[in-house]
């Protein structure tokens, strides 16, 4: 056993000792420590088997990586709002986790959520949903030649609107992320879309499966016909969702009025 300590932004966590089964979560729980004093102490300190150093790289690298690589890059131009949220994902996500792609698309979340997940024990795993079957597609023949084949079992694909994905995730299961990437298939089906009303059952859908840590992510694009709508009704989810079990927030670029728009909302 080793006994660690981190010199953190905030003065928050001072010592931690952390086990190698929880050395690819530390990440997030480092981080989550930051933010949530209160639970501080108890997430962090646990067991701990691993050595000083590379506790002490995975730290640093935590706050580079989620913080200025991610963040700072955001609000500095270098960095897409798409870019944020998977470097906010890879905070929130750890190794073994389930979680749900609610629009697949062309895959490429599938497969950075799959990449965030997997571990070499075959746990984790990825349940992923578009109402497109061609979407579907496109996402199994991406995990096909981009995951190896053990990754490639992790992954579950569905060709179902959203708002039913109670339907087809393992009842009890704790979701530790639901991603939602709004508005349609880029070099497909324009006239397929999301809506406001499947996407709020859907959100509602989400919150309900969601463990506590874990994090609804919603890019909404206001730049087409009824995007905006789509964002009014997220944002009015989100703002009723109760301050004492939730964090809501916003990205937005203001002098962009077409720019995507990243909703987050973490279940405390
Ligand atoms: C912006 S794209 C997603 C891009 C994707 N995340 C990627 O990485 O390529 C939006 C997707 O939502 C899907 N979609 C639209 N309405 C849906 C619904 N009700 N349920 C599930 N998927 C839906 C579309 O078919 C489209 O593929």
């Amino acid at each position: 056993m080793a006994y660690l300590r981190f010199i953190l932004p905030s003065p928050v966590v001072e010592k931690a000792t952390v086990s190698p089964s929880i050395f690819y979560n530390i990440r997030r729980r480092i981080l989550m420590a930051a933010h949530f004093p209160l639970r501080s102490t108890k997430q962090v300190r646990g067991c701990c088997a691993v050595s000083e150093s590379s506790v002490s790289e995975l730290a640093q690298e935590t706050f580079l990586k989620g913080f200025e690589e991610g963040f700072m890059g955001f609000i500095t131009g270098k960095k897409r709002v798409t870019e944020l949220a998977h470097e906010v994902w890879r905070n929130i996500v750890g190794r073994g986790d389930s979680v749900v792609d609610a629009t697949c698309g062309n895959g490429h979340d599938t497969l950075a959520l799959l990449q965030m997940v997997s571990d070499k024990s075959g746990s984790g795993f990825v349940y992923g949903i578009d109402i497109q079957s061609s979407a579907i597609e496109k996402t199994s023949s991406l995990l096909d030649t981009s995951a190896d084949l053990d990754q490639r079992k992790l992954v579950r694909l569905f060709s179902i609107c959203h708002s039913r994905m109670e339907e087809v995730i393992p009842k009890g299961a704790t979701v530790r992320l639901v991603a939602f990437n709004l508005g349609y298939l880029p070099g497909g089906d324009k006239s397929i879309i999301t809506t406001p009303d499947t996407t709020l059952k859907a959100l509602q859908a989400a919150s309900q499966m969601l463990g506590s840590g874990g994090l609804i992510s919603a890019m909404v694009y206001v730049g087409h016909p009824g995007g905006r709508n789509e964002l009014e009704a997220v944002e009015t989810f989100s703002s009723g969702l109760s301050p004492e079990a939730w964090i809501c927030c916003k990205f937005e670029t203001l002098n962009r009025s077409s720019g995507p728009v990243l909703i987050l909302l973490f279940k405390k």
